[in-house]
């Protein structure tokens, strides 16, 4: 009887100490399993007579009971505590914020390419594209610059190997396009040029840039005037004045190039240049510069959006820099 009171005393004393699920099991096949210490008692019962047996029997179903429940609660107390400290550190806290979710975004070139384009589209221009490398036959001499002009001089050229060449402007596409279909032409070429340049906060050697061309019968100067003012009150708001001032270009002439009134000062702002296609550019593509007229006209993108977002230098748009790519 002693034995299986200290037996019981210090099994529970040994279970207030245990705080983990494994060790609390082997205290159970410990003391309570079919080979555990009480049970070892219990199966002693055989030998003792009637009496002693009655008496011991009764004390060793007692420790059994209080010990099994001394493990239910031991039990319940560890998975109380495990639960309570998981839900510490795992609680989620239903009021905080959604994670903002990372959407992908237009480059800043390629939304104002697309406000350009969609502005003449809605005048009824189409857009095609053109080859980057290009032929000094279509990006100079079908222009009116024929080789050893000065006029070359206005663009460092990258020379592949030549006469082929990285374009300095898109032109190039825009004699193409006339060579390949008669008038009246009506189109848009927005696309990667490359000037041997060095670079700075208004130059870097590789940018877009978009021209317009529209030839037909009897397109005088007021048609330019009239597109590319349309032109600048879509982009710029309907608020907009523009004001041409002469300009030299060897591919058109008269030449101009068109400023804007600026929005926050009192100044004007140069956005674009264009002019009448030149006769000799007309007759070299085989349309009869007595018959067709046109206006042509060109602008560079980054350009825009740096006046329209207030970007202080060109490098910013292709150095791949988040912190400048994610405000748009
Ligand atoms: C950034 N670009 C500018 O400042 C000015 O660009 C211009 C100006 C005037 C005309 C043109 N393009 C053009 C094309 C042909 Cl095929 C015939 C005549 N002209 C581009």
């Amino acid at each position: 009887a002693q034995s299986i009171e200290d037996l019981t005393q210090n099994a529970l004393q040994e279970l207030s100490q245990i705080d983990n699920p494994d060790e609390l099991e082997q205290w159970r096949v410990r003391i309570l399993g079919r080979r555990g210490e009480l049970t070892g008692i219990l199966r002693g019962l055989a030998q003792l007579d009637l009496e002693e047996r009655r008496q011991v029997g009764a004390l060793g179903n007692q420790a059994k009971a209080a010990l099994e429940e001394g493990l239910e609660k031991r039990g319940r107390d560890i998975s109380e505590a495990r639960l309570a400290q998981v839900a510490d550190l795992e609680r989620i806290d239903v009021t905080l914020p959604g994670r903002p979710v990372a959407t992908g975004r237009l480059h800043p070139t390629t939304q104002v390419l697309r406000e350009i384009t969609d502005a003449f589209v809605a005048m009824g221009f189409s857009i095609v594209e053109g080859p980057e490398v290009e032929w000094d036959h279509y990006n100079f001499e079908m222009l009116n610059i024929p080789q050893g002009h000065p006029a070359r001089d206005m663009w460092n050229t990258l020379w592949v190997d030549y006469p082929m060449l990285l374009r300095t402007h898109t032109s190039p596409m825009q004699a193409r396009v006339m060579e390949s279909v008669q008038p009246p032409v009506r189109v848009i070429v927005p696309g990667k040029c490359y000037r041997y340049e060095a670079t700075d906060a208004t130059h870097e050697w590789h940018f877009y840039q978009v021209e317009g061309l529209a030839v037909d019968e009897g397109i005088t100067f007021a048609d330019l005037k009239g597109t590319l003012y349309e032109f600048a009150r879509r982009l710029f708001g309907t608020e907009r004045k523009v004001r041409f001032r002469c300009d030299y270009f060897p591919f058109v002439e008269p030449g101009v190039d068109m400023s804007i009134d600026c929005f926050s000062c009192s100044g004007w702002i140069e956005i674009m240049g264009a002019g009448m296609v030149h006769p000799r550019v007309l007759a070299g593509v085989g349309y009869d510069p007595e018959k067709y007229t046109g206006f042509a006209f060109g602008l560079g993108p980054e350009r825009i959006a740096m006046l329209k977002y207030g970007i202080d230098d060109i490098r910013h748009f292709y150095s791949n820099d988040l912190r400048f790519l994610r405000q748009f």
